[in-house]
């Protein structure tokens, strides 16, 4: 232990089912750890036992921004969120006060993979029409073209978004006989040679793709990016999957789209808003797969992003670099 870290910090944990491998670590780091007690977190709790803090744990969606960052006073030397994404984060006012700020990219990814695939199957092959129509005592006997799906075999897969997530989708399918990936990203990725996946531009991802799979954060560039120009250039058979964020969709458009059979259907494990009301619209669609946004919900995963967090604030604490700075 390093003398730095001998020193007791106060680190405000802002949620009672942070996995316990991360909390130990924090203790045998030497910091005090002041553990929140409700789910979901509430805010006014929050703010009352930030004061004094040195780091903040924060695992929630709730806004993080200045508001926070007074309530805890100026000792506060570290932030670390426990998710990948930070749309939630008011990042401009960590950097004007230079506020050291991490989360939790590249432990997400094999999680939120695997259930993209998940999302890519259920949804090419109607996996809740299905149910619905065992529900509604309609399964029809002795059909043929009946709940024909999309098979991930010779189809061209797209993504939006090229960074841990996509990568790890597109590790997973090199061995499923697809015709070819493409991507689009900002700039072209060096290492797309090594998943055989080709830079196009946004028209092209639109145009190409048989399975479109939308893996990016969510920006001011990204919000509302598939709107109804873009399912318009979409393929008719194209399978929708989202499992980076509900706002880089423009949910009306998309209802529009799969009801109107401008694309084929649509996995969601994102959506807006969060949590979705039982009677939206979208649960109502038959070729629609609704998931409440459980893409890093595995023991695993969530574990290792808490340890990455927990990591992130330790090495601010010592006056390391974070391990996943956010700016
Ligand atoms: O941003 C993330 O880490 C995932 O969406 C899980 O919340």
């Amino acid at each position: 232990m390093t003398s730095a870290a001998r020193r007791l910090y106060k680190v405000l944990v802002t949620h009672p089912e942070v996995p316990i491998p991360a909390l130990e670590f924090l203790r045998q780091k030497g910091c005090e750890t002041i553990v929140c007690e409700n789910i979901p977190p509430v805010r006014s709790d929050i703010l009352q036992k930030l004061p004094g803090v040195d780091a903040i744990f924060w695992a929630s969606y709730q806004p993080l921004n200045g508001e926070v960052l007074d309530a805890a006073g100026s000792q506060l030397k570290a932030v670390s969120t426990m998710s990948s994404g930070i749309d939630y984060v008011d990042v401009p006012e960590f950097k004007r006060r230079q506020m050291p700020l991490g989360h939790t990219p590249g432990v997400v990814k094999n999680g939120v993979a695997d259930l993209a695939i998940g999302l890519m199957i259920a949804a090419g092959r109607f996996f809740h029409a299905g149910r619905q129509l065992i529900e509604n005592s309609k399964w029809e006997k002795e059909r043929i073209n009946w709940l024909m799906g999309q098979e991930i075999r010779d189809s061209v897969i797209g993504f939006m978004g090229f960074g841990g997530i996509g990568q790890a989708i597109a590790k997973r399918l090199q061995c499923w006989d697809v015709k070819k990936i493409i991507y689009h990203t900002r700039t072209r990725r060096d290492n797309d040679v090594d998943f055989a996946a080709q830079h196009v531009t946004f028209d092209e991802l639109l145009k190409e793709s048989d399975f479109l799979v939308v893996a990016c954060p969510l920006t001011a560039e990204t919000k509302g990016k598939f709107n109804a120009e873009a399912f318009g250039k979409m393929k008719k058979n194209c399978v929708f999957v989202n499992v980076g964020r509900g706002g880089i969709v423009d949910q009306d458009a998309l209802i529009e789209a799969l009801k109107t059979g401008q694309i084929f259907s649509a996995g969601l494990d994102v959506m807006t808003p969060e949590p979705l009301p039982a009677d939206d619209p979208l649960m109502k669609i038959p070729n629609c797969v609704v998931i409440p946004h459980m893409g890093t919900q595995t023991l695993k995963t969530t574990t290792e992003m808490a340890m990455l967090a927990a990591n992130n604030l330790i090495n601010a604490l010592e006056g390391k670099p974070m391990v996943c700075p956010a700016y």
